[in-house]
């Protein structure tokens, strides 16, 4: 049946659009934009005081499926990405086995075809992600992959780095580098700075990630190659891209929610759930990112879905396992947080959010457009929630904002014209086959 959503505020800069809209959808595709569409024998959706906006891209996930079950499953992954109201997300290669191979990028196709958002594989860099040896990345271009990433390890070679760029280059793709230094950042379990001291807990510089971005801008320099710097958490790493920007490299960077909105002081107390690589930051770190967003230096805003098993988060903050899970929080804090305090307007959020992640990926972003696949977005910017732990979708419940109260919310996820998310009546539900 052809839906048509009634009375939206439509956002969509791509396409000229900033104002109440009807919008009809027939099987995937929009079929009309208009200030006005009345037609029989559709189902009628009345978004009357909600913003459509078209579907965002989230191109840092760990979706952890092969291997790694019990913390995610492309199904749940899919599922919060949804409940996100995320319509295409792209998941990093640090699964069991390890995504270097075309077996593996076909099984996460496979799997993928059955969950409720789109995904895009992102393949390894090296064999096993273990920095050692390249992987065969032309059959990972070949199998679909849009990004490599050893993600969740730096590759410390840099030789192979040098390769590895020369190699994705040929294949168009980009390289997704994971910053960290393994021997400056040690041992460590949280920025490195006056709490790491006050705490006792064993610090990560800021320099373990800023040598390494010093080193990549080298080598994508030497190589010409397209470098994105995944998680950027330092002022030093934004004025190195600012740098390296200035001198035209085809350079990209994203940050997380996390990253822009807290800070090592958040440590105190020591919850495993604000334990993430990298770390949570200074506070000046935190407004160099929120300004470097603001100048155009970052391109991209990406959660690091890092869901984790209850008892990975459990016990000591030494040994606790690092990541946030993301996917489910990011857009309501960022409304909360940016756009509702008139820090950055929604056309930037999208550009941030949807066709930034796109153009990065080499993948089309129709927006909304008669023609154009219908992936959307609402949102209630009027709803006001408390972050709920039992209430996820995903399997991984660390979350450093749970019992927060956020304000707006996603109401509805539409991916290939159908609702696979709906929470119009507060039920959050999760919709297959529609
Ligand atoms: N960000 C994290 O703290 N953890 C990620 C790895 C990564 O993104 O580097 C994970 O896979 O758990
Ligand atoms: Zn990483
Ligand atoms: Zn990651």
């Amino acid at each position: 049946m052809k839906k048509l959503f009634k009375n939206a505020f439509i956002i969509d800069p791509s396409n000229d659009l900033a104002g109440k809209y009807d919008l009809l959808l027939d099987a995937d595709k929009i079929v009309a934009i208009k200030k006005e569409i009345n037609q029989e024998g559709c189902m009628i959706i009345d978004l009357k005081g909600k913003i459509l906006l078209p579907g965002l891209i989230d191109m840092h996930t760990h979706l952890r499926e092969p291997g790694f079950e019990e913390k995610e499953t492309i199904k749940t992954g899919c599922e919060a990405a949804a409940a996100g109201g995320f319509t295409t997300i792209a998941c990093m290669p640090n699964t069991n086995p390890v995504a270097d191979n075309q077996a593996t990028i076909e099984y996460i196709k496979a799997r993928a075809k059955e969950a409720v958002v789109n995904v895009i594989p992102i393949g390894s860099i090296t064999k096993g992600s273990s920095g050692k040896e390249l992987a065969e990345i032309g059959f990972l271009s070949e199998a679909g992959v849009k990004a490599i990433s050893d993600d969740g390890n730096p590759v410390m070679n840099s030789e192979i780095m040098r390769r590895a760029m020369e190699y994705a280059s040929s294949f168009s793709l980009p390289v997704i580098s994971h910053c960290e230094d393994k021997n400056l950042a040690g041992d460590g379990v949280m920025h490195e700075g006056y709490y790491s001291t006050i705490l006792g807990l064993k610090g990560i510089p800021a320099a373990a990630e800023e040598v390494m971005i010093a080193r990549d801008i080298i080598l994508a320099e030497m190589t010409g190659a397209h470098l994105h710097i995944a998680h950027l958490s330092t002022a030093r790493g934004v004025e190195l891209l600012r740098d390296a920007k200035k001198r035209g490299l085809k350079i990209t960077a994203e940050v997380t929610p996390h990253h822009l909105l807290l800070t090592d002081q958040k440590v105190k107390g020591y919850n495993p759930d604000t334990k993430v690589n990298p770390p949570l930051r200074s506070d000046r770190d935190r407004k160099a990112l929120c300004k470097g967003l603001k100048d155009g230096i970052i391109n991209v805003i990406a959660t690091d879905h890092a869901p984790h098993t209850y008892e990975d988060k459990l016990g000591e903050y030494d040994l606790a396992s690092f990541g946030i899970s993301g996917l489910e929080t990011a857009l309501s804090l960022l409304y909360d947080n940016f756009i509702d305090k008139n820090v950055f307007t929604w056309e930037e959020l999208l550009d941030f959010m949807a066709y930034g992640p796109a153009e990065i990926l080499g993948i089309k972003h129709g927006g909304l457009k008669k023609g154009s696949t219908a992936d959307i977005t609402v949102f209630d910017p009027d709803i006001s929630w408390k972050v709920s732990k039992e209430k996820m979708k995903s399997r991984g419940k660390n979350t450093p904002f749970a019992n927060n109260v956020l304000q707006g919310r996603v109401v509805l996820t539409v991916v290939k014209g159908n609702i696979v998310y709906n929470n119009m009546n507060g039920e959050a539900r999760i919709l297959y086959d529609n």
